[in-house]
């Protein structure tokens, strides 16, 4: 006999469409415009699975969901939706749908997805997640390259496997490892991030696995490790292309026998982390010149997850622009809305820092310009003037550069475009930051992004260029040679 298929879509053409790929398959299908009739026939033990929209003229699909697993645990439900935001994928997930599938989709697609369902062993009920969760949206985008990835992590948030995020600077990896924390089942756990180019190289391995008293000169206590801090949690280890062969060893280990010895310790000590790793090196490179050991790419490697640079998903800018004007305004400073013009010039530009740059341009637009409105050309500007991107500074003739000349001059234009108001408070702050990006990441950019050189040249110390340049947010590019 055919599986039946019950499907729920207030929406004609979809059950159309959807119904008629479904019974080309070979299914029988029942649709209805309603949870109450989609509710019906599921108490009366009808239907194998269930395809269903969330948003219906009687109710919301997610409410009906718990509803559903309580009385039939075993019959897999399909959600679609055309809210796609990464909130939606969760709660699909949370409340024990079989899937989620962003609308507009795929019908080849949708039937897969219902033989997948029909095909794979019953596994009961899912364990459904407090509903504590808050609506802030962590992850912002709409894009259908955003849509794979929260769909991924709807996934992976059930589960306790090794995931490995790729991307460029800026796409956003660390934001996603605390979304798999957050919304996954280690949420009342700690989440401890390390980042293994801001640690000194000889001290990777104590900082991760702690050492005991004596461990080595300077060690005169027995200090613990970034994994036991992370116990019962997760632990996210960023850069990862930049950790030690030693330290790789050792972490090999953890990953293969769940254990670890600190440094200088015998002991093995059992652990419970989940790991979550970041790179936006190409690790089957380093491994082919010898700087990563390969069985630890497989193993951290069994979830990998690429974040696509934001000119490839240019589509969410918008959306991202919104959000983080949002934030800028949450922060006391004023509201902005972008231009026609302005959203032209930034979909045309290529965004090497990814999201991140997106955010600096906001906050930066929305700290120093007076205009409700921001036009094209003051992207524009500000595009020009990044002090990453435009290391030579023009100077007119041979005039030599005064800099507290230009901080006086740009002052005065600064507060006479407030006219009779004062700009919004946190002035001193925001001045020095100004400067101080561009002095570090001139340094940076003439020492290759050797911290070493680059703390001799500024002349601070090695720890204050780098709490710097992870408060300014500023990306180091090492280049190898
Ligand atoms: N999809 C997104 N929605 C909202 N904010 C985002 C998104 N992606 C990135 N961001 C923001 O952009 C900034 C950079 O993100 P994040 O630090 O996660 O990037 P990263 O890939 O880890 O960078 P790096 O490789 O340089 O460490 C953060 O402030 C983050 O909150």
């Amino acid at each position: 006999m055919a599986m039946q298929i019950i499907v729920a879509d207030d929406d004609a053409a979809i059950r159309t469409v959807v119904s008629q790929a479904l019974m080309r398959a070979g299914f029988e299908v029942r649709v209805t415009s309603n949870i109450a009739t989609m509710w019906r026939w599921i108490s009366a033990g009808d239907g194998d699975l269930v395809i269903t929209d969330v948003l219906m003229p009687d109710g919301n699909a997610f409410d009906t969901l718990p509803k559903i697993k309580n009385s039939r645990p075993d019959l897999p439900v399909v959600v679609m939706s055309a809210q796609n935001t990464f909130m939606t994928a969760i709660k699909a997930s949370e409340k024990g749908a079989y899937d989620y599938i962003p609308k507009p989709f795929d019908l080849t697609e949708l039937v897969s997805i219902v033989r997948r369902a029909l095909s794979e062993p019953k596994q009961g009920a899912r364990v459904a997640a407090p509903d504590d969760m808050q609506e802030a949206m962590p992850l912002v985008g709409r894009s259908p390259a955003m849509q794979d990835i929260y769909r991924a992590l709807a996934r992976m948030m059930q589960t306790d496997l090794t995931v490995t995020i790729t991307g460029e600077s800026g796409t956003g990896k660390e934001l996603v490892a605390r979304a798999l924390h957050d919304y996954g089942r280690r949420r009342k756990g700690p989440f401890v991030a390390i980042n293994m180019a801001a640690i000194p190289r000889d001290l990777i391995e104590s900082e991760l696995f702690g050492h005991e008293k004596g461990a080595f000169t300077g060690a005169q206590a027995r200090t613990s490790g970034r994994f036991e801090q992370a116990e019962g949690g997760t632990l996210f280890l960023d850069e990862i292309g930049d950790m030690p062969m030693e330290a790789q060893t050792r972490l090999l280990r953890v990953l293969q026998q769940g254990e670890y010895t600190i440094v200088g310790g015998r002991t093995p000590i059992a652990t419970d982390v989940r790991i979550v790793a970041a790179t936006n090196k190409d690790l089957r490179q380093l491994i082919a010149r010898g700087l990563f050991r390969e069985d630890l790419f497989y193993r951290l490697n069994v979830v990998p997850l690429r974040l696509p640079p934001l000119r490839e998903r240019i589509e969410d800018l918008p959306d991202l622009a919104r959000h983080f004007f949002v934030v800028a305004e949450s922060e006391g400073l004023p509201r902005k809305t972008l231009s026609q013009g302005a959203l032209d010039v930034m979909r045309r530009y290529g965004w090497p820092g990814n999201v991140r740059e997106l955010e600096n341009l906001i906050r930066r637009l929305a700290a120093l310009y007076p205009q409700d409105e921001i036009s094209g050309e003051i992207v524009e500007h500000e595009l020009i003037n990044d002090p990453i991107k435009s290391p030579g500074i023009e100077v007119d003739g041979n005039k030599p550069i005064d800099l507290s000349g230009s901080v006086e001059r740009y002052l005065a234009e600064y507060f006479s475009s407030f006219g009779e108001d004062l700009p919004p408070p946190g002035l001193h702050g925001r001045i020095l930051r100004e400067v101080e990006y561009p002095l570090i990441a001139a340094a940076l950019a003439a020492t290759r992004g050797n911290q070493v050189k680059a703390a001799d040249l500024l002349g601070v110390n090695r720890n204050t260029l780098r709490k710097k340049i992870r408060d300014l947010d500023i990306s180091v590019v090492r280049s190898i040679r």
